[in-house]
């Protein structure tokens, strides 16, 4: 029976993942995006089971009792985590299935599953990517300067991903995460 394939989607807080990843599932039809669950509030505009499941630490506890999620991670003092039963579900079906997650996380699924593909989303530079953060108007000052220091950790261990991605020309960078995608499932798509 055909399966999918797993693919994680890392880099800096403003690296542009989120764009990149609305492209993707836009250019190719069998990708599929999974709903992290966090404690952190909406921002404007974002809808719960969209963007996000929002959660209380006590539902996000419970779940993390149930063993509901593949994996979890604390970031900018909130925590997130991927619902396992979905991801699973879509593997299954045979999509390309997309976490966009950070590196504490991407880590903890490559432990789980071996063979999930790990890319890593890289800005030009720490002076573009905190100019990105600030342009996108979503963040106090407090939670940049977070962003940015986590940024620095993140970019440490860009080596240990098995792909990574330069978004300086938007659509340079989507052909090549499509691309890559692509050319991973195209054994399993049959
Ligand atoms: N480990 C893990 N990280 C996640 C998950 N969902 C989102 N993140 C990461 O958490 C960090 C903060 O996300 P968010 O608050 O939405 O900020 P944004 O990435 O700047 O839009 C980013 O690095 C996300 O990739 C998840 O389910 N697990
Ligand atoms: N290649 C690019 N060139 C210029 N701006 C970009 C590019 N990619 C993304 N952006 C902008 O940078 C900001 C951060 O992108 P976003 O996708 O939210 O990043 P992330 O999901 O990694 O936090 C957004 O305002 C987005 O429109």
């Amino acid at each position: 029976m055909r399966r999918g394939n797993l693919f994680v989607v890392s880099g800096p807080s403003g690296a542009g993942k989120g764009t990149l990843v609305a492209r993707l599932v836009r250019e190719v039809p069998d990708a599929w995006v999974s709903v992290s669950v966090t404690t952190r509030a909406p921002r404007v505009g974002e809808v719960d089971g969209v963007h996000y499941r929002f959660a209380t630490d006590e539902e996000f506890d419970r779940l993390v009792e149930e063993d509901g999620l593949l994996e979890w991670a604390t970031y900018g003092g909130n925590r997130y985590g991927t619902p396992r039963a979905d991801v699973e579900e879509h593997i299954a079906r045979g999509d390309q299935v997309i976490l966009e997650i950070d590196v504490q996380g991407g880590f903890q699924v490559r432990e789980k599953m071996p063979s999930a593909h790990l890319v890593f989303v890289e800005p030009p530079s720490l002076e573009v990517l905190e100019k990105r953060l600030r342009g996108r108007g979503t963040e106090t000052e407090e939670a940049i300067a977070t962003r940015m220091e986590a940024a620095r950790v993140e970019l440490s261990r860009k080596m240990e991903y098995d792909v990574r991605l330069v978004n300086d020309d938007l659509e340079e960078a989507v052909r090549a995460l499509t691309g890559y995608v692509d050319e991973q499932a195209e054994e399993t798509r049959g």
